[in-house]
């Protein structure tokens, strides 16, 4: 592949003019940000990994540590220098959904991993349009009905609702698939994934480990759907004092009864394994209606008029259009653009479309090691700010 012409903007420019020689490869393009110049692309470049960077003060061309889902190798983008912290990138020629892309050089995260590595470190960050509403936790004793309900709301909201697919140690039961009903892993390579930080959080459960992966969650946000977690109250605990600000609701049996005769008629676990299950409901049962913990408690008695109070809590029950709240339009991005800033709203031009595209900051959250959420996209003239 051979070099291309340097893409000069106004950033670059001033590293330029400060006299050292920069020659980009094909698909490359430059940034500066304080001493150093960032030049990214080239993803399928297997020693700098999408990121080289030129340090000014030592005169020397680093590779850094790079952090983070990086984007798919992509035929052009733009750049555009936010702060000291972040550099927006987008992807040209790309679909809404999938063109804002953050390389973030200086926030809190980037800073602590430098220290931790002693070198140069970026993350990427995936822009994600659109709020995500609120997750939801649904915990509550085994047996109690939560699986049932959560499926009734899956099949009555596909484009709604989507699953956060867990992490067991358990075996499979019948009729249960892998990636589906939960991620079937092992007892060694998931406490490996906890000590990496993979998950959101974890728990012993009836003798055996469950977790949810930030990745889990993620996946359900960024097909712009509500991510709905069934996860014990230990897990539900740990999602309260994480940063997933989610609705919490714990569902439970008319009585101890009626729980063991589910738990029986279902059928999928052995005697042993029942009373196991049982003997835990009881601290469930005390933990999840006594502390505080949840924000709405459900009895599933009748399953219907259960399911109801359900949909109300979700204001899915006729006094909100459900179908309104569908996901954020997806629209094709052009092939060249350039990029201008005004205030906290980046001006998407470009030569071959007529219309301009508006991407708002404003509500701009989150970061490495995830996502960056709260964007919004739009048509210039659709809003009348812009
Ligand atoms: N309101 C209800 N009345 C009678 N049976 C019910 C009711 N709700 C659920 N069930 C039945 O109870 C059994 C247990 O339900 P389910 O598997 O949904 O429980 P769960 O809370 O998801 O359990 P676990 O935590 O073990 O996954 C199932 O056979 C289901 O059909
Ligand atoms: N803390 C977590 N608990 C979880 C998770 N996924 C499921 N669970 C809970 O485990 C029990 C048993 O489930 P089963 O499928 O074996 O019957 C149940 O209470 C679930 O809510 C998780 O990721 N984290």
């Amino acid at each position: 592949m051979g070099e291309a012409p340097v893409f000069f903007g106004d950033e670059l420019l001033a590293g330029v003019s400060n006299g050292f020689d920069l020659k980009l490869k094909e698909f490359e393009s430059a940034i500066v940000v304080g001493n150093k110049t960032y030049v990214i692309g080239g993803f399928d470049d297997s020693i700098s990994n999408g990121v080289r960077i030129f340090d000014k003060s030592t005169d020397e061309w680093v590779v850094p540590i790079v952090l983070g889902t990086k984007p798919n190798e992509f035929k052009g983008h733009s750049l555009m220098r936010l702060n000291n912290e972040r550099i927006l990138v987008i992807k040209h020629n790309s679909k809404s959904n999938e063109c804002v892309w953050f390389l973030e050089v200086g926030t809190q995260f980037v800073q602590e991993q430098k220290k931790r590595f002693e070198t140069e470190v970026v993350s990427w960050s995936k822009g994600v349009i659109g709020d995500a509403e609120r997750p939801i936790v649904i915990s509550g004793p085994s047996g109690v009905g939560k699986g049932t309900l959560i499926n009734m709301l899956m099949r009555e909201f596909p484009t709604m609702f989507g699953f956060s697919v867990s992490h067991t140690t358990r075996a499979p039961r019948k009729k249960e698939e892998n990636g589906v009903h939960y991620h079937f892993t092992n007892k060694d390579i998931m406490e490996e994934e906890i000590k990496a930080g993979k998950f959101l959080e974890h728990a012993s459960v009836h003798g055996n480990l469950y977790g949810t992966s930030i990745e889990a969650v993620e996946v359900v946000a960024d097909a712009g759907k509500r991510c709905i977690l069934d996860i014990d109250v230990q897990g539900a605990r740990s999602v309260r004092s994480s940063s997933l600000e989610a609705i919490f609701i714990f569902i439970c049996p008319p009585s101890f009864e009626e729980l063991e005769k589910r738990l029986r008629a279902r059928g999928t676990e052995t005697e042993e394994l029942i009373q196991k299950r049982l003997r835990n409901a009881k601290a469930e049962l005390e933990q999840g209606t006594s502390n505080g913990l949840f924000d709405h408690i459900l009895v599933n008695d009748d399953l219907e008029a259960c399911y109801e109070r359900l949909k109300k809590i979700l204001g899915l029950d006729g006094s909100t259009d459900a179908s309104l709240k569908t996901s954020t339009e997806v629209f094709a991005l052009p092939m060249e653009i350039s990029l201008t800033k005004i205030d906290e709203k980046i001006i998407i031009n470009s030569e071959n479309a007529d219309q301009k595209i508006v991407l708002d900051l404003t509500s701009m959250k989150g970061g490495a090691p995830g996502r960056t959420r709260g964007l919004r996209m739009y048509p210039a003239g659709l809003h009348t700010d812009v």
